[in-house]
């Protein structure tokens, strides 16, 4: 049977991140996607122009019709805006027992626009990260959660464990914001002590808009299916990777990545290009 997720977030109409680039990952990788719809964006390659957020009470409402209906295995967010937003989701999760959660906190886009607003910050911290099953920082996202600044290996390894301290159960550190990461590197936490690396060669683009969304709809649909979290980062890990290295060049500012790459060029190679170790 297939397995249902939900998305709840921003769409963007450009169609490289947000619910877009959740539907599109959803799809290349056999689940059935359904959406709450969070904030319509204004917004291409180049940047975002306007948003135009929904009221809490139809994030919720569009929650509640989808899991009245179905039984939905995963749930992501991504851009969720404002404080009230976020208690409305977190109240829903609540109602609905808690399903898998994977939070991606984004912040901001890559034009540098604002998709959440500084006053849903603490929300964010103290009613939604703690539900978490996994939590998707890229730096800039995990300096403000952590409330400190990155820049060295132990930085990251603090800010995880901050981030751990809020109840979530595993965080991944990702890297595309690091400098001299050329080994693609994203750390993994665990609640439990553990941790590991996944990495993948660098690749040299300015088309990495709707990465972290891409990688977070990839892990939610493995996490779906059932896939243990540490095979569930690395197949997400090689969805990104094939994403990339693969771009469409399209668009005249950061152009989206290539959703249908994995499923086109997913042979042994790519698998080896992606290493997972503990
Ligand atoms: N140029 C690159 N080459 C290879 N991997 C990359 C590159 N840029 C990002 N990644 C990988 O893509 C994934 C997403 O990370 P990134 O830090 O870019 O997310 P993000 O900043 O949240 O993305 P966005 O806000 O655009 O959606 C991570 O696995 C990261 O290592
Ligand atoms: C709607 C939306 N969500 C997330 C991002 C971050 O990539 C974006 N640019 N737009």
């Amino acid at each position: 049977m297939v397995q249902v997720v939900m998305t709840v977030a921003g769409s963007d109409s450009g169609g490289g991140a947000g619910i877009q680039a959740d539907l599109k990952t959803f799809q290349e990788l056999g689940v059935f996607g359904t959406t709450a719809v969070t904030a319509i964006t204004v917004q291409n390659t180049k940047g975002v122009r306007e948003v135009c957020p929904m009221t809490p009470a139809v994030v919720a409402d569009q929650m509640d019709a989808i899991l009245e209906d179905f039984d939905v295995a995963c749930i992501k967010t991504g851009m969720l805006f404002s404080a009230d937003i976020i208690r409305a989701v977190a109240q829903k999760l609540h109602e609905f027992n808690r399903p898998l959660l994977v939070i991606d906190p984004v912040m901001i886009a890559k034009g540098g626009q604002s998709l959440l607003l500084e006053e849903a910050i603490t929300a964010l911290k103290t009613e939604l990260l703690p539900l978490a099953t996994i939590v998707t920082p890229n730096i800039p996202e995990a300096e403000v959660l952590a409330e400190m600044k990155i820049e060295t290996q132990e930085d990251v390894e603090v800010a995880a464990k901050k981030l751990l301290q809020l109840g979530v159960k595993a965080v991944v550190m990702k890297g595309g914001h690091r400098k001299n990461n050329e080994n693609a590197e994203d750390i993994v936490y665990m609640e439990n002590g553990e941790q590991f690396t996944v990495s993948a060669k660098w690749v040299e683009t300015k088309d990495t808009h709707g990465t972290g969304c891409t990688f977070s709809a990839a892990l939610t649909a493995e996490l779906a299916k059932g896939v243990p979290l540490q095979k569930a980062i690395g197949t997400a890990k090689q969805f990104i990777q094939a994403a990339i290295s693969h771009g469409l060049s399209i668009g005249h500012g950061h152009g989206p990545t290539n959703h249908f790459a994995y499923r086109t060029f997913n042979e042994v190679k790519m698998k080896e290009d992606v290493i997972n170790e503990s």
